[in-house]
This record gives C-alpha cells, sequence and structure tokens, in this order.
C-alpha cells in the first residue's frame, strides 16, 4: 500500500464516525453556512497580492514534523499581511498534525479565501468544510474518479465554495476537467512515492485549456522558481514548507515576496 492508499483507507473510517456525530442537517444549521465565501479566482488575479497560497502545515508524511511551535492564527495572519492570495490549512490529523479547529481559528481572523487541506472522498466533507468557514476544498485526482470529481465540485459550486482539482499528470488531468472547475493545480510532488519536480508543472501547462486558472503546487522555495512558472503561465503558488520550518513564518513570506 502507498501512502497515499493508506491516507485514504484511514480517511475511510474517519468520515463514517464524523458521519455518526453530526448529521448533515446540524451541519448546515452552522453559522458558517450564512457567510458570504470568497471565490479563489477573484483574489489569484487580484494585483494586489502576490498569487501566493500559504499553507499552515505542522507535519507532513514526506518530512514530518516541520513545525508544531506556532499557532494557526499567529502564522495566518502574518500570511494574510504578507500579500497572501488565499490560506491552505490542514485538516487532517493523523498525517499532517492539522485540526478543523486550525481552519475555524484561521476563518476568524482573516478576510482571504481558506483552503480546506484534506483528502476529500465523500459530499459529507465538502459540507463539513462549508461549516468550518472554508472557501475552497481540493480534489486529488489521484484518489476520486471523474464522476466523483464532477459531483464534488457542482456541489462545491451550490454552497459558493471554489474547487482546486489537484492533478499530477497528463492522464489525470484529461479525465478530470468539467464545467464546475476554475482553478487546476498542478502538484510538483508525486503523493504515491514523494519524489519532487517543478518540471511536473512546466511539462502540464501547456496543455491546461485556457480558460482555467493554474497554480503550482509544492517544493518551491526560491523566487527564481516563481518567475520561471510566471512565465509558463501559472497565477498562483502553493507553498507551505519554505515558509512553516522558520520561526516566523509570515515574515519569511514577507522576505521572499521582495524577490517577485
Ligand atoms: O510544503 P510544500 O512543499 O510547499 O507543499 C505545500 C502543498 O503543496 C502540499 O502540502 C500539498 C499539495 N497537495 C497536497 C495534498 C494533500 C496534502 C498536502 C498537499
Amino acid at each position: 500500500m502507498n501512502i497515499l492508499d493508506k491516507i485514504i483507507a484511514r480517511k475511510k473510517e474517519e468520515v463514517a464516525s464524523a458521519k455518526a456525530k453530526k448529521t448533515i442537517a446540524e451541519l448546515e444549521s452552522s453559522f458558517s453556512f450564512e457567510r458570504q465565501t470568497y471565490a479563489l479566482k477573484d483574489f489569484l488575479t487580484d494585483p494586489s497580492k502576490t498569487g501566493i497560497i500559504a499553507e499552515f502545515k505542522r507535519k507532513s508524511p514526506s518530512k514530518g514534523i516541520i513545525n508544531d511551535k506556532l499557532s494557526v492564527q499567529e502564522v495566518t495572519t502574518g500570511y494574510a499581511a504578507a500579500g497572501a492570495s488565499a490560506l491552505s490549512v490542514l485538516t487532517d490529523r493523523d498525517f499532517f498534525m492539522g485540526h478543523d479547529d486550525d481552519l475555524i481559528a484561521a476563518r476568524k481572523v482573516n478576510e482571504i479565501p481558506i483552503l480546506r487541506k484534506d483528502f476529500m472522498i465523500d459530499e459529507y466533507q465538502i459540507i463539513e468544510a462549508k461549516a468550518l468557514g472554508a472557501d475552497i476544498v481540493l480534489l486529488i485526482a489521484a484518489c476520486l474518479t471523474p464522476a466523483e470529481i464532477r459531483g464534488f465540485a457542482k456541489l462545491a459550486k451550490s454552497l459558493g465554495l471554489s474547487t482546486l482539482l489537484e492533478v499530477h499528470n497528463k492522464e489525470e488531468l484529461n479525465r478530470s476537467l468539467n464545467p464546475y472547475l476554475d482553478v487546476i493545480g498542478i502538484n510538483n510532488r508525486n503523493l504515491k512515492d514523494f519524489t519532487v519536480s517543478i518540471e511536473t508543472s512546466l511539462s502540464l501547462a501547456e496543455i491546461i485549456p485556457k480558460e482555467f486558472l493554474k497554480i503550482s503546487e509544492s517544493a518551491i522555495s526560491n523566487i527564481e522558481t516563481i518567475k520561471t512558472l510566471k512565465k509558463a503561465g501559472f497565477n498562483g503558488f502553493l507553498i507551505g514548507e519554505n515558509f512553516m520550518k522558520t520561526d516566523n513564518p509570515g515574515k519569511a513570506m514577507t522576505e521572499f515576496v521582495k524577490g517577485i
């Protein structure tokens, strides 16, 4: 079993127990269902922002503990002050040391879109994302069928949520596009074996249809890479570790974006 299979197997158990604890009707009665969500594409194309989706990530299966000392409030407000177009908050507990409460806490103190970074395998989690205060859900093509991607993206849209579709190769891209999507993320990290290459983004950029915005995800640690990706037409950049590994991620991002 590769790591992605392990995560998905565990996720199925978690979703079953979450459903047993809270009904969909209860989720829908939460305060967050009232709020006006922020659209990812609007913030990615806002010239006063950096295009960076900055991630709060304590730990990952590939790197182990990255930083478990800082609060989600201080990190995410630091990112927003540094010009983040959006925030990414991990809610997976077992593999990333994240928590639903991290998203709730980030929502209270930020006014930019927030991505619920998790492994979505059930419609329940999309509704839960809305209840937690998220604006964006991640759909990972490597662990979903085209029909699931379409159905989940349609549901997300009906809730006012943006969808970030994550692909890692041409085959995933070609089978997963549908009219409910507007932003495509190319993950430079292979979730099955953790190998990373920026080439993954560069080679797939050309075959993404023009109507979609493009984001490059993972393993971005220098400004030259951002410049190269921008030239290739990328509108956004998902960055976690490069900032999280420091004592002050917001400050690290402020320094980083000076070079853009
Ligand atoms: O920390 P990095 O290398 O900058 O990567 C951030 C982000 O792209 C990565 O955390 C990520 C991309 N896709 C995912 C899917 C699930 C969990 C995590 C991820």
